[in-house]
């Protein structure tokens, strides 16, 4: 059984449950976050629907299914995962393209005065725009360290916030090995019953906390809870919970090479439930990726008008990782642009049409590239198969040896196999 159709046949009310209760997690776009084999759920990227009544053969998922991770596993060996050979032949590479002097059909240059950096669109996609190392190393640095420390610090809401509560100093709790155990005044005894008030701290890895005596919950280790992130919400926060069963569908890989997968489902009328949640407790947007944003989404706004970044997704990508076929639908004026920033390895970005039917265009997002999606491209269906964290293809080396400090051993252990995609957007 393809692996889409194995977790959207688990998705029923049991499958919510488990979600709610293991993981507890709605993503913010289109689907929640499923581990195929170790049956953690990292949490979800938006909402999607039930995927039982998707068409499994539309041109979308084809091209999917063609570039996503498969790997071998011989039964019982402890053998390395063999790396299908994935034909990249005919996927489009920016980078080449603003090397090379030659026209490329059905691509253009955009002329954008006030904006200098090169802008490419393809012919047949209107308000689709690509820019090219976009970034410097050093701001691919720092919008990684900011995504790994700063960003899901409480208010924000992360994947991890329904499981666990806030969750504070993530990132110092990762580099001090420290785990999360629940506190010591969060269980109350009912008689034979135990009731979870939900209080984790971290604490020491050596402490001596009573795990079995505490109840059911485990311990777990900081640094597993980041390998757990799936997403962090900054500025306006979604209300997941209205998401249940509406979400954009995520599948996630386990490193031992099990293939997950997310994945978004727009096409039917009821997939409007989840959306912001103007009342929960929030900050701005920080002032630096405001400005940063602001900027980079001159080439998609309409003229004279300016940028407002109220709310940003930042979805995290393990090895294996994937985000499926999605709408990003929760802004009012699809005129503005969503403005998308990868970091990290190296992955592949599916560009449909308004229809699942129609044939995707395949191309390269790597660290430093960002995206624009406005107007008619708002309506296309988008998503990542997949992203590559072999040495070859990640194209992560030269990102890697500027983290140089003391305590950066722990940011170059996560992003040399993982991708993280900071996606801005104006709400109202
Ligand atoms: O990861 C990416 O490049 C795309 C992310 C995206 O489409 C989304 O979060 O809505
Ligand atoms: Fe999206």
């Amino acid at each position: 059984m393809n692996p889409i159709s194995s977790i959207s046949k688990s998705r029923g009310d049991a499958k919510i449950l488990f979600c709610l209760r293991i993981c507890g997690l709605k993503h913010p776009c289109s689907g929640d976050v499923g581990r195929q084999k170790k049956n953690i759920t990292g949490g979800e990227m938006y909402g999607a629907q039930s995927t039982d009544e998707e068409p499994e053969r539309t041109a979308f998922r084809l091209a999917e299914k063609r570039y996503k991770l498969y790997k071998s596993l011989p039964p019982k060996t402890r053998k390395k995962p063999v790396l299908n050979q994935t034909d990249l032949f005919d996927v489009v590479d920016f980078h080449a393209i603003l090397e090379s002097v030659d026209p490329i059909d059905g691509i253009f240059r955009l002329d954008c005065p006030g904006f200098d950096r090169p802008v490419f669109c393809f012919r047949d996609r209107p308000g689709f725009y690509f820019i090219p190392r976009a970034l410097t190393i050093e701001e691919q640095c720092y919008w990684i360290r900011q995504s790994l420390v700063s960003f899901p610090q409480p208010p924000n809401r992360t994947s991890l916030t329904a499981i666990y509560g806030p969750i504070s100093d993530l990132f110092a709790a990762v580099r001090n090995k420290k785990i999360l155990v629940e506190a010591e005044n969060s269980v109350l005894s009912l008689g034979d019953d135990k009731i979870h008030s939900g209080n984790y701290i971290f604490s020491e890895s050596n402490a001596n906390t009573s795990v079995e005596a505490q109840g059911s919950f485990k311990s777990v280790s900081a640094s597993t809870l980041l390998r757990k992130l799936r997403w962090g919400t900054l500025g306006l926060q979604f209300n997941w919970s209205k998401a249940s069963d509406q979400s954009r569908l995520r599948i996630t890989g386990d490193q031992g090479g099990n293939l997950n997968e997310r994945q978004g489902n727009f096409h039917t009328a009821n997939c409007w439930s989840r959306n912001y949640d103007f009342t929960l407790p929030h900050n701005k947007i920080p002032e630096k990726l405001c400005q940063l944003a602001k900027e980079m989404a001159i080439p998609a706004m309409p003229s004279g008008e300016e940028f407002q970044p109220e709310a940003a997704i930042v979805n995290y990508f393990g090895p294996s990782d994937m985000l499926g076929g999605h709408l990003d639908d929760m802004e009012a004026d699809w005129s503005k642009p969503i403005v998308s920033i990868s970091l990290g390895c190296k992955a592949i970005f599916l560009l449909g049409g308004t229809s699942r039917e129609d044939v995707p265009v395949s191309m390269f997002l790597r660290s430093g590239d960002i995206v624009l999606m406005a107007g008619k491209a708002r309506e296309c269906f988008h998503g990542v198969p997949r992203i590559f964290t072999d040495d070859k293809h990640a194209e992560v080396s030269v990102l890697l040896s500027q983290f140089s400090g003391e305590d950066d051993c722990c940011i170059t252990d996560y992003i040399k196999n993982s991708r993280i995609n900071i996606n801005i957007r104006q709400v109202n």
